[in-house]
């Protein structure tokens, strides 16, 4: 799910200004004037597109429109400063153990009791901030294999819906490539699981070296993994798999424990969808494996 939707639908901006000028006393016209006034440019560090999205919350209010706005934004320049002012941007330390504030550069001085608004207000804004923050937090969490960082079963779903859904959409092909390693319980049984799962590690990570930007890589389960991969011919599939192989070749670390790898590759077909697409890729990992492993065959 998109970040910034969240915010949105979690501030629930039919209702949100009305709430906040009650519960600050003012007048939504006043509030309104309020923040006119304070031409508050918000700029957070890192966080900033998000937080923008506060903003465009408060936007359809009378007298504030979006071209205002824009005129007055100033992403991480303090040309309209008169004081910058910073707040700390509550409940997201804990989450991601950095710290970060909103800067709210201001055109004019704030007197006391507007301070103390922009305060109020800043607390509420946040709140919503930390609720996304904690939300984008899970989602990684929920998505990622905590042994080898990368993504995992879930992640692999929802990337592959999202490829097929461009490929549909746009006529372009894409690769799904399966590897599955070979023997790899001989190597718990003879070395020790932790052995096995640093065996992943290495494995995973040569794996993200080797791909280009556009590709991504998986751990599906077990001793398998996955990769959604820009190619769109079994050529360059064919070149992608033999590279990958070359390259675990190459380790001593994997030599020396022996460790081989079969794949199974297929191009998407149109009329394709995660099902075929994978049993395709997966009864070509088969054919590997039921004829001798270490090798790589297309479907
Ligand atoms: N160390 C470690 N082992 C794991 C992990 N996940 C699965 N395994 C082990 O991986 C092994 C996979 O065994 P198999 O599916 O028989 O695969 P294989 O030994 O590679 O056999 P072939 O695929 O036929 O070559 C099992 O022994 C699992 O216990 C993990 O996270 N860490």
């Amino acid at each position: 799910m998109d970040l910034s939707t969240t915010i949105y639908d979690s501030t629930q901006h039919d209702n949100f200004y009305p709430a906040a000028s009650a519960d600050h006393g003012l007048s939504v016209s006043e509030l309104t004037a309020f923040i006119n006034d304070l031409m508050a440019t918000l700029v957070l560090e890192e966080l900033g597109s998000i937080y923008f999205n506060h903003l465009q919350v408060l936007l359809p209010i009378e007298g504030l429109s979006l071209s205002d706005f824009d005129a007055r934004w100033v992403y991480g320049r303090a040309s309209l400063t008169s004081v910058p002012l910073e707040l700390p941007v509550n409940n997201v330390a804990s989450l991601d153990e950095q710290a970060h504030n909103a800067y709210y550069y201001l055109t004019q001085t704030l007197t006391m009791s507007q301070r103390t608004i922009l305060v109020q207000l800043h607390d509420m804004f946040t709140k919503q901030l930390g609720h996304a923050l904690a939300y984008r937090q899970l989602h990684k969490m929920a998505t990622k294999d905590m042994l080898t960082g990368l993504g995992n079963r879930s992640a692999f779903d929802e990337a592959l819906t999202r490829q097929l859904g461009w490929a549909q959409r746009h006529h372009e092909p894409f690769a799904l490539l399966v590897i599955d390693l070979d023997n790899f319980k001989t190597v718990n049984d003879t070395w020790g699981h932790r052995e096995g799962d640093n065996v992943l590690v290495t494995i995973a990570s040569q794996l993200k070296g080797l791909l280009r930007d556009e590709d991504e890589a998986f751990r599906f389960g077990g001793d398998e993994l996955c990769c959604l991969l820009d190619c769109q011919s079994q050529q360059q599939l064919a070149c992608a798999a033999a590279r990958i192989q070359h390259n675990l070749k190459q380790s001593d670390y994997l030599n020396k424990r022996h460790i081989t790898c079969s794949l199974g590759g297929t191009i998407y077909r149109a009329n394709d969808d995660a099902g075929s697409l994978f049993d395709r890729a997966d009864k070509a990992l088969y054919k590997v494996k039921n004829s001798g492993k270490c090798g790589y065959h297309a479907a």
